[in-house]
């Protein structure tokens, strides 16, 4: 089983097409939950920037790094981590990244009253000066792009086009990660992953990736490669879009193999609902049967009583152990 290859430029331009493209979209997210995206119009120019920075800022060294290391972003869980210090069901992953939101300064409402996830962003100004303006700059146009993939989400459930914007991504909760799975010297008889088996938790994922290859998809029970395509994105469903759809579109669990050749980078976007919104089921859509048991926490995404944050804030706290304890006790 392949996955999909769509070329949403219809979407982009709102030509007629774009009933046909959110056809595919419905039929990728029934299928596997998963689909690249060609023709999203996304600057080349911008991502290769991007791309060039963001190796400058992993190859500085690990106190250089660390000036903006995680637990001096506070509540607003950004900044650096290094390498082993991610778990993804108890374990650490292989690899290091650093975590940006929306910007937002210490004068804003939200800041002011330390709501968890809402902050300034941590930047290696001294260092890379130009990072900043380019990482905004991304955000902002895959935003964008996120937007316009909800509204094909939308038509492709036979919804308004602006159901999901109506009510919880009018202002998305936006979480920007740029990984890197370092190289590693094979020495231990352990398993090891980049990133082991999970779901995203939000509505939809638009990933980057090198070309190193390594990020591996579940199809039902077999794990097929999602390998890298030049100028495309991966996009992927989130638990939220599968407790709204009742499950008939999964959040599918997802994997990247440990690298051994060389390091992978890779730049994950969340595309995900307001902080505050209460995630209700899409009315007249059912309910399918429960797949906890089969879920890689065993947890049910439709249980689930409470906003977008307090979802979030849950799964991220076992992400981040360690952090949790210094924010949230
Ligand atoms: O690095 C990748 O390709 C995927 C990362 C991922 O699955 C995640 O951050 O949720
Ligand atoms: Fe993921």
């Amino acid at each position: 089983m392949n996955i999909p290859i769509i070329d949403i430029s219809p979407l982009i331009q709102n030509t007629p097409e774009k009933f046909q493209v959110a056809e595919k979209i419905g039929q990728a997210c029934r299928e596997n939950g998963f689909f690249y995206i060609i023709g999203h119009q996304v600057d080349l120019e911008l991502q290769q920037k991007l791309e060039k920075l963001s190796k400058s800022f992993f190859s500085l060294s690990l106190d250089q790094k660390m000036k903006i290391k995680m637990s001096n972003g506070g509540l607003a869980w950004r900044g650096y981590f290094p390498c082993g210090d991610e778990l993804t069901s108890g374990r650490p992953d292989m690899k290091e990244g650093i975590y940006f939101g929306e910007e937002l300064d210490q004068g804003n409402e939200l800041v002011k009253i330390k709501t968890p996830l809402h902050g300034p962003n941590l930047f290696p100004d001294d260092e890379i000066p130009e990072f900043r303006n380019v990482v905004l700059e991304y955000m902002k146009s895959i935003k964008e792009l996120g937007h316009k993939i909800l509204e094909g989400i939308a038509l492709s459930l036979n919804l308004d086009e602006s159901y999901f914007y109506n009510r919880y991504t009018k202002i998305p909760l936006q979480l920007f990660r740029i990984f890197n799975y370092p190289k590693v010297e094979l020495n231990t008889e352990e398993e090891l992953w980049g990133v082991g088996e999970h779901t995203d938790y939000g509505l939809l994922t638009i990933l980057k990736q090198d070309n190193s290859g390594g990020l591996q998809v579940k199809c039902k029970t077999e794990w097929i490669e999602a390998p890298p395509i030049d100028n495309s994105f991966v996009c992927n469903i989130g638990d939220m879009l599968d407790r709204m759809t009742g499950g008939l579109y999964r959040s599918t669990p997802h994997r990247v193999k440990c690298q051994f050749k060389n390091d992978r980078l890779s730049y994950p976007f969340f595309f995900d609902p307001n902080f505050f919104a209460q995630v209700k089921k899409i009315e007249n859509i059912e309910l399918r049967e429960e797949d906890r048991n089969e879920r890689w926490d065993k947890s049910s995404v439709h249980e689930f009583c409470g906003t977008y944050g307090d979802y979030l804030i849950k799964k991220v706290s076992k992400v981040f152990p360690e952090l949790k304890e210094q924010v949230l006790s």
